[in-house]
């Protein structure tokens, strides 16, 4: 195991130094206060005036944004900063829109008839919702990790490599190196040094996931969408996963959807909270955690309701 394995999967390796057992209100174990959702149109929903002040500055600025499935609106206006190579995390009830919004980050939806957004996502100022832009080059700028981990049913070796090939031209001593180094990136090198020629199959579940984060570095991306990537892991890999992206925010802007409160507060350090295809509030996670400004936000991390 490497350095950043060995950083410590524990939950107090990489949680925020104000946070701690007495002044985090999430309590997902208080289901007995559970009540009826509220209607989304009595929260004093944040406007864009309200984006924290004292942001650094935004990978990506979201404006005006709403999505449809046909006739659904499942995002409604929504306007945020995602800061540049920082962890942002998107909480909010189950079908809020919180993978709906991660999509959008690059025009995963494409692929699908009926599914379309409306407004401006600039990334580095520009549009990418824009027409004529090349949506492979923006998947390639904009890496996306799903919540199963997804191999191909190919080598070790080939899984990394296959963006690669797609968008870039190297000789095999480049691609090698390419290969190692995303490998490492992703601290499973030293687990499947020997055997890169194994089928990525053959790997754990854990294993497999930084496979697949691996897979998405490999391209040198820009961005990174996590899509409740340890939702299907045991604790020890999702420790891993979790120390991996506290070092992976140093390359790269990252945006996680999780339904594990715990998990944003340890590994995000803005958080968004999202109600019905609404941002109800945007904050520090420290600050959302703490004292969220909005009584709706504390009522969803207290467990009041979701
Ligand atoms: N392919 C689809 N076709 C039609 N409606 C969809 C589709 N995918 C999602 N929706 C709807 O859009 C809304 C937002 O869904 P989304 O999956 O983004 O929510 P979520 O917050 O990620 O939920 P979860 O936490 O359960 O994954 C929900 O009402 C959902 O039913």
């Amino acid at each position: 195991m490497n350095d950043v394995i060995n950083k410590a999967p524990k939950k107090t390796a990489v949680k925020k130094s104000h946070i701690t057992e007495d002044n985090l209100l999430t309590n997902p174990l208080s289901t007995s206060a559970q009540m009826a959702q509220p209607d989304a149109s009595s929260f004093n929903k944040q406007t864009l005036h309200d984006i924290p002040q004292n942001m650094p500055p935004a990978k990506l600025e979201v404006r005006d944004l709403n999505f449809y499935y046909d006739d659904f609106q499942a995002l409604k206006n929504i306007n945020i900063d995602i800061p540049d190579k920082k962890v942002t995390a998107f909480i909010g009830p189950s079908g809020c829109g919180k993978s709906t919004l991660l999509r959008t980050f690059n025009r995963m939806y494409d692929l699908y008839p009926g599914m379309r957004a409306e407004g401006n996502i600039n990334i580095d100022g520009a549009n990418i919702l824009d027409k004529d832009v090349d949506v492979n080059l923006l998947r390639a700028r904009v890496g996306m990790v799903f919540q199963k981990p997804t191999p191909f049913p190919m080598s070790i070796y080939d899984n990394v490599a296959f963006g690669v090939r797609l968008y870039e031209k190297l000789s095999k001593a480049e691609l090698d190196n390419r290969v190692e180094w995303a490998l490492k990136k992703s601290a499973l090198w030293p687990e499947v040094k020997d055997k890169l020629k194994a089928s990525g199959l053959s790997l754990s579940g854990g294993q497999q996931q930084r496979l697949c984060i691996a897979r998405s570095v490999a391209t040198k991306p820009e961005v990174l969408l996590l899509d409740e990537p340890t939702s299907a892991l045991d604790p020890i890999s999702t420790g891993a996963i979790e120390a991996l992206i506290e070092d992976l925010k140093n390359d790269y802007t990252i945006a996680i959807v999780t339904h594990n409160m715990q998990q944003a507060a340890r590994v995000s350090d803005y958080t968004v909270y999202m109600y019905l295809g609404d941002m109800i509030e945007m904050g520090e996670t420290d600050q959302i955690f703490t004292k969220p400004a909005q009584k709706a936000t504390e009522d969803y991390i207290t467990g009041r309701y979701g």
